[in-house]
């Protein structure tokens, strides 16, 4: 049998009866460290060149990072060739420290502290893998062979940074494959490297737990990193940083329940490239932390620099629902999604707390514009509708007319099969509504206003003159037109509204009307109300009397 689940075993539970992690809340940033430029860069079908790495090292420089991995200098030559241009063309900012991987093995390490020479501070990053797996298959050996390539290895580190003393060094070390490490075996090799380092004798020091290969749900992590916490020496004097992985497709959701669970910086990079399935995303994890209203200390707001810049030194696409910076992650399409969305803006204030259905952030902040929010196909309703003509063209329709012009759009878009772009919409509801004939454009009116109503006197642009008398003057008007072309017209829906400044009408009718059995609906848009209004009404009766027309030459167009 080739799909077998009995393959696999369960990851072995964690008995901890001690659990404080999941009553914690993120408060505060983690020291976050950028490792696009090596993890990410190891994961590339092309490594990056020097001048991509470059650019991605400006880009972070320019977010905020204040840790960023630049390489392993001692395992290609672009990756020495780049620490070395930082370090010679001074471009490392005085607040940024560069880290530097590098296997614990006596010439990688002497090669990295070359890479490194002249830096004014750097943090050495040293690993080993500790796990059963690896030390039974991988190296052929026990826990104290696997213990003393660590101990080795942070001696080394130890003996080549006392050769630069004029470098202010960190000391970084990680048990590689440390998910699939037993605690007690981790916590020994960490307290092994440590009683070398003394990180309490001032040496600053790094302890990274990764998980290199994501095993288990993310609370399995926390409690890994809660014990870690709780059980190292030393724990005072270091600084416990995770380094996740995204197999299982919880990267960013185990940083953050090792975060609750004590850890105090996070390794990850722009957008979650990395070995597999990818790195733990910074972006994402960052901007979940702005939303909840903690300052991620570090600014995406140009998100589309990211993804350009992240995009041309990766060459991997930014899905479209990545989340935060893919194209389509603020964009509705779903009429109800729409409709909340488009109520939650209208009542919004400008400094008022964010609160929006279906948004989780303002697009805005990460350089986004509300155009994208709502995008209209066969999936959308009136609200949607609405709330394009209303951004994009100031065009209020009243409740009734959303209904009917959403259908007409809704139709379009299931004959057209995809999205309905504003442009589009905005067309139909000249077509349908807006548009009249020359021999219907209202020239000039009179009302007259007496003790028994008012008197309507209107011109069409062909000079035909119309003449009827109602209570009022809407009433008035139907009157004329019933005296002229001998049409019943009863008025069944009828709104006006004064447009905002800056557009070239000032206000705008929309009328439903019924005649011998048909409804039509028509709008318009006039320097004062009462002109909109007649011109609304002319409209609506021409199209009924153009569909009278059609339907006895026997072509209906049905609208
Ligand atoms: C989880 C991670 O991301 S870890 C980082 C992984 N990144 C990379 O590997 C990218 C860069 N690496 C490289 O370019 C190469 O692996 C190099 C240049 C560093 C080393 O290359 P080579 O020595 O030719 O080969 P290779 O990597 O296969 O070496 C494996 C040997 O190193 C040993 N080794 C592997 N990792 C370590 C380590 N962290 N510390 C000490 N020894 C190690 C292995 O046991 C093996 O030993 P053996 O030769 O006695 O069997
Ligand atoms: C080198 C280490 C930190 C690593 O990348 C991993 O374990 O995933
Ligand atoms: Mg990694």
């Amino acid at each position: 049998m080739a799909f077998d689940h009995r393959k696999y075993s369960a990851f072995p539970v964690i008995r901890k009866t001690d659990r404080r992690w999941p009553d914690q809340v993120i408060e505060k940033s983690p020291q976050w460290c950028a490792v696009d430029l090596r993890d990410g860069n190891q994961a590339l079908v092309k490594p990056m060149s020097v001048a991509q790495k470059q650019r991605l090292f400006d880009l972070l420089v320019k977010l905020g990072f204040k840790h960023i991995e630049i390489g392993f200098p001692a395992a290609s030559q672009p990756d020495f060739d780049f620490c070395r241009k930082l370090i010679e063309e001074d471009r490392i900012p005085e607040d940024v420290t560069v880290q530097v991987l590098t296997q614990a093995r006596a010439e990688l390490i002497e090669r990295t502290y070359e890479a490194l020479e002249g830096a004014k501070r750097a943090i050495v990053h040293v690993y080993n893998s500790t796990s059963t797996v690896q030390r039974e298959q991988v190296f052929g050996m026990d826990r104290d062979g696997i213990r003393d390539i660590a101990v080795n290895g942070a001696r080394l580190v130890k003996a080549g940074a006392e050769r630069y003393p004029d470098t202010e060094w960190t000391f970084q070390y990680s048990p590689e494959s440390f998910t699939g490490t037993e605690l007690d075996f981790a916590v020994e090799v960490v307290d092994a490297v440590n009683d070398i380092w003394r990180p309490d004798q001032g040496q600053p020091v790094i302890i990274n737990l990764p998980a290199t290969v994501e095993m288990a749900t993310p609370n399995v992590f926390a409690d890994q990193i809660e014990w870690m916490c709780d059980n190292l020496r030393y724990r005072e004097h270091i600084s416990i940083s995770v380094h996740t992985h995204n197999d299982r497709g919880c990267g960013v959701a185990a940083a953050e329940l090792a975060v609750m669970a004590g850890a105090d910086r996070v390794e990850g990079t722009l957008m979650g490239n990395g070995e597999r399935t990818g790195n733990m995303d910074l972006v994402t994890m960052a901007m979940n932390l702005y939303s909840q209203g903690v300052d991620p200390e570090v600014d995406l707001s140009c998100m589309s620099e990211i993804t350009d810049v992240v995009e041309a030194c990766t060459e991997i696409a930014t899905h479209p629902r990545h989340p935060y910076a893919g194209e389509l992650v603020f964009t509705a399409f779903s009429g109800s999604h729409q409709d909340a969305i488009r109520k939650c803006l209208a009542r919004r204030n400008d400094n008022d707390p964010w609160e929006v259905a279906y948004l989780p952030i303002d697009p805005s902040d990460l350089g986004r514009r509300y155009e994208e929010v709502v995008r209209i196909n066969s999936q959308s309703g009136k609200g949607g509708v609405a709330y394009v003509l209303e951004r994009d063209y100031d065009i209020t329709l009243p409740r009734w007319l959303q209904i009917e012009f959403s259908k007409l759009v809704q139709r379009e878009a299931e004959v057209n099969g995809g999205e309905i772009d504003s442009d589009t919409i905005h067309r139909l509801f000249n077509e349908h509504y807006l548009q009249v004939a020359d021999r219907w454009r209202l020239q000039s009116y009179d009302l007259h206003r007496g003790d028994d109503g008012v008197q309507a006197r209107v011109e069409l642009g062909q000079g035909d003159t119309l003449q009827g008398h109602g209570l009022g003057a809407v009433e008035a008007v139907a009157a004329a037109i019933r005296q002229h072309y001998g049409v019943e017209i009863a008025v069944e829906a009828y709104d006006e509204f004064a447009l905002s400044e800056g557009t070239s009408a000032n206000a705008m009718a929309c009328i439903r009307v019924l005649a011998d059995g048909e409804h039509r609906s028509a709008a318009a848009l006039a320097e004062d109300t009462t002109s909109a209004t007649i011109q609304a009404l002319l409209s609506a009766v021409s199209g009924l009397l153009a569909r009278a027309a059609a339907r006895q030459e026997g072509e209906v167009a049905e609208v």
